[in-house]
């Protein structure tokens, strides 16, 4: 089916129309069902109809041909990698809404873990260094740099249990299964794009301070970061790009002058909720292809940053800030950044955490900033050791 005829397949989810129903984790099936939460709104699928694995730039007409074959009211959701080279999209059998997620007590795991930071810190010091010199040297505004925790249990990894214990550490609480027994999951804050009709939201976050236990401390941090000049240019880098992304496709673009503050249980953030209204009902993937990746997750330029977090990070960052979320039928979804995450399988997780560097970034504090962004798994995980 072309994508010109999607606006006339059935909507698969008004938002309105989300029922009620309290949500539960017992139709959970880990290796094969999707979670993708957003504020309210809980969707939980079960069995594969399809499986969709293509580079971002294709998926809306993959996407659209695949559900042109599966019942009405059917919808593809799951993961596209950072690089955008492939997905893993499912179209399932069944799809269950629901309202927000519980905040659910679970039993705490008893696992012992051993950690391994890859690449090492001081690795990531020099990394972060070099990455100024390229800023310095007049060739590069911003370039977000990650690193892994590799985390190893005595005992196998119940994802459902920590899904559970996910819940509340972020706007977006995924679970995406893919190949190899693997499964990506995480507490993602940051939307991407949202597309209900014509109407789009995006919210990206850059530039983020630690939270405190204390009060005090936590609200002069959150002021501190507000009044930054460093991070009011990092955000600013980010927001210029989504907006120039977006106005062609736009009758209307509501850009903030001023960022908010966005707390998440770890970390404080630099937010700007950005609206707007479409000229045509454009696909939320062909959206997404449009903005993806934003300087929030690579940089500015982004050819020249993607080119520099390829050379200095060594590791493959895989479905690790990528997206995640849903489509249906008529284009409307919800794609949030693959990020406050992990892969998991077995008795293992990967963890991810990146910081963005720009002129008047410290190596030490993106180092630190990396680390309290790793809490959100980690305090999930019951783990206490690193943090
Ligand atoms: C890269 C990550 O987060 C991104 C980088 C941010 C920053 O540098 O301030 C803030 C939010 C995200 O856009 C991550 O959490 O791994």
């Amino acid at each position: 089916m072309a994508p010109s005829t999607l606006s006339t397949r059935r909507r698969s989810t008004p938002p309105a129309a989300a029922p009620a129903a309290a949500p539960t984790l017992t139709g959970y099936r880990p290796g094969t069902s999707v979670l993708f939460t957003a504020p309210g709104q809980t969707l939980l699928t079960q069995g594969r109809r399809d499986l969709i694995t293509a580079p971002l730039p294709d998926l809306p007409d993959r996407v659209a041909a695949a559900l042109a074959d599966a019942p009405a009211g059917s919808l593809a959701t799951g993961a596209i990698t950072f690089d955008g080279a492939t997905s893993h999209l499912i179209v399932p059998e069944h799809v269950t809404w629901s309202g927000p997620f519980p905040s659910v007590r679970t039993r705490r795991s008893p696992a012992a873990w051993t950690i391994t930071p890859v690449p090492t810190a001081e690795h990531y010091l020099t990394s972060v260094q070099r990455a100024l010199d390229l800023i310095t040297g007049g060739s590069l505004d911003k370039v977000v740099l990650a690193r892994a925790l590799d985390l190893h249990a005595d005992q196998p990894i119940d994802v459902r249990d920590l899904l559970a214990r996910l819940t509340g550490r972020g706007r977006h609480v995924f679970a995406v299964p893919l190949p190899d027994q693997r499964t990506l999951l995480g507490a993602s804050p940051e939307l991407l794009i949202s597309r209900h009709g014509r109407q789009i939201t995006t919210m990206p976050l850059a530039g983020s301070a630690a939270r405190s236990t204390d009060p005090l401390t936590d609200r002069q941090r959150a002021q501190q970061l507000q009044r930054s000049v460093k991070d009011r240019h990092e955000h600013r880098l980010v927001i210029d790009a989504i907006a120039d992304a977006l106005q062609p496709y736009c009758t209307h673009l509501h850009v903030p002058y001023e960022p908010t503050l966005l707390p998440t249980p770890t970390m404080w953030h630099l937010a700007t909720t950005i609206t707007g209204r479409l000229r045509d009902e454009v696909p939320s993937l062909t959206l997404a292809a449009a903005l993806h990746p934003t300087p929030a997750i690579c940089g500015t330029p982004t050819a020249t940053a993607r080119t520099a977090l390829t050379e200095l990070e060594l590791l493959d960052r895989g479905f690790y800030g990528g997206l995640v979320g849903w489509t249906d039928a008529t284009g409307d979804g919800e794609w949030a950044l693959t990020i406050r995450c992990a892969e998991t399988r077995g008795h293992t997780l990967r963890l991810w955490a990146g910081a963005g560097i720009v002129t008047g970034s410290d190596p030490e504090h993106e180092l630190a900033e990396t680390s309290a962004k790793f809490r959100t798994l980690l305090q999930g995980l019951g783990v206490t050791a690193f943090v």
